[in-house]
């Protein structure tokens, strides 16, 4: 299949536990290989391609010792260490015998909470891609806590795909595509084919997984889609098992569901999305309803339109921004420490003139919920 379209693109694709794994639970060479060709075509057209691969506990759990694929977390983390080692050796062996090399990247929340780390990551990446390798993600399963989780590999495949800047996330499952309702269980279920919102009835028929293998099901995928539309992307969700899935999605032509990003104010630029996605917010800040008005317009917030400062933390930190009625409603990065905007809080912008930058939180670092629609933290 001639797949060159003019411009090469960067594409992240996710494969899930089930689209690697056999009837049984584990490793199917046969699938992984042949998703892998795919990959080598889109390579020798000229694509970036990253993946982000679940299936290291899939690989895993029966040198463990385990006849099903555990439960506790001890486990999936035991099994995960096998794992992870035997699914990069598949992958790392079908690849070079394309004559492409394949790098691994294992990854937990708390490596994207550190601006700087972020920042090294995505840097990182970047080399590998120029390079012509294709990077293979994970999340670090041996090390994480449930705490510090991304949660599943959907979530974390929109964030990497936002991270790179990538012109497209495709996400592969045993599903053809998003359906009205989960079509294992309700026979008249109608797939979507092309979503530009994800409306609250999308959001309601989204529901678990459909194998032993998958953990995130359509909650996680609408979820992850969420924030890649939030970033600009453009994403494809369709079943790993259909011929050629990942060249047809690539051009338009695959059976699946294609999501396009909404409107411009809701493509967060890097810093936002690191804001809205990965920071962890260090304090809070309650504002006034005029305040919050400006907020929701995406203007700056002014010490003046501050009521309250609660939290500990330094200039440059990450605050949420809540209502008078204790509502979230955005989230941005201060010009001021706790300290300083205890005593400035109130105060007007005449008044201010000597005490340092005017705003307390500039537009260019602020996320406002009301304009995206995403679950944040
Ligand atoms: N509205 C829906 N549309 C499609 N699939 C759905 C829906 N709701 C639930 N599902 C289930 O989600 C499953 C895919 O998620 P999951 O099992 O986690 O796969 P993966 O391992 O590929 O991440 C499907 O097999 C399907 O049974
Ligand atoms: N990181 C884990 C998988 C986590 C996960 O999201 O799995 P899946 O729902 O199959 O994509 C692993 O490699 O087994």
């Amino acid at each position: 299949m001639i797949i060159n379209e003019s411009k090469n693109k960067r594409i992240v694709i996710k494969i899930g536990s089930s689209s690697l794994t056999s009837r049984l639970g584990d490793i199917s060479r046969h699938k992984l290989e042949r998703l892998v060709d795919e990959v080598v075509k889109l390579k020798d057209d000229g694509h970036e391609v990253l993946l982000v691969s679940s299936g290291a506990v899939a690989a895993g759990y029966r040198r463990l010792g385990c006849l099903n694929r555990p439960t506790s977390l001890a486990e999936k983390q035991a099994a995960a260490s096998i794992g992870q080692g035997l699914l990069m050796e598949s992958y790392s062996e079908r690849f070079i015998s394309h004559g492409y090399t394949a790098s691994q990247i294992l990854i937990t929340r708390s490596d994207f909470s550190d601006r700087d780390r972020y920042h090294n990551a995505r840097n990182t990446i970047n080399v590998l891609l120029d390079r012509g390798i294709i990077p293979i993600v994970n999340e670090n399963d041996t090390v994480t806590v449930e705490r510090l989780k991304f949660g599943d590999n959907d979530t974390l495949s929109a964030k990497v795909a936002g991270l790179v800047d990538a012109d497209q996330l495709i996400i592969l499952s045993d599903i053809d595509g998003l359906y009205t309702d989960d079509p294992r269980k309700n026979p008249d279920a109608k797939l979507l084919t092309k979503v530009s919102e994800i409306t609250p009835e999308i959001e309601e028929s989204a529901g678990e997984p459909g194998s032993a293998v998958g953990t995130g099901g359509m909650r996680s995928k609408i979820d992850a889609v969420k924030i890649a539309m939030a970033s600009g992307i453009s994403s494809f969700l369709g079943n790993a098992t259909s011929p050629n899935i990942i060249l047809k999605a690539v051009i338009g032509k695959a059976r699946g569901t294609y999501f396009v990003p909404g409107k411009n104010e809701f493509n967060l630029d890097t810093k936002r999305q690191w804001i809205a996605f990965h920071s962890g917010p260090e304090g809070e800040i309650v504002v006034s309803n005029k305040a919050k008005q400006s907020i929701d317009e995406l203007k700056s917030l002014y010490p003046t339109g501050i009521r309250y400062v609660s939290g500990h933390f330094k200039k440059g930190s990450v605050v949420r921004i809540k209502d008078l009625d204790g509502n979230e409603v955005g989230l941005g990065v201060s010009n001021y420490s706790s300290k300083q905007l205890i005593k400035i809080k109130g105060i007007s912008r005449d008044e201010l003139a000597d005490v340092g930058p005017e705003e307390a939180i500039n537009n260019k670092d602020l996320v406002c919920h009301t304009r995206l629609a995403v679950p944040i933290h």
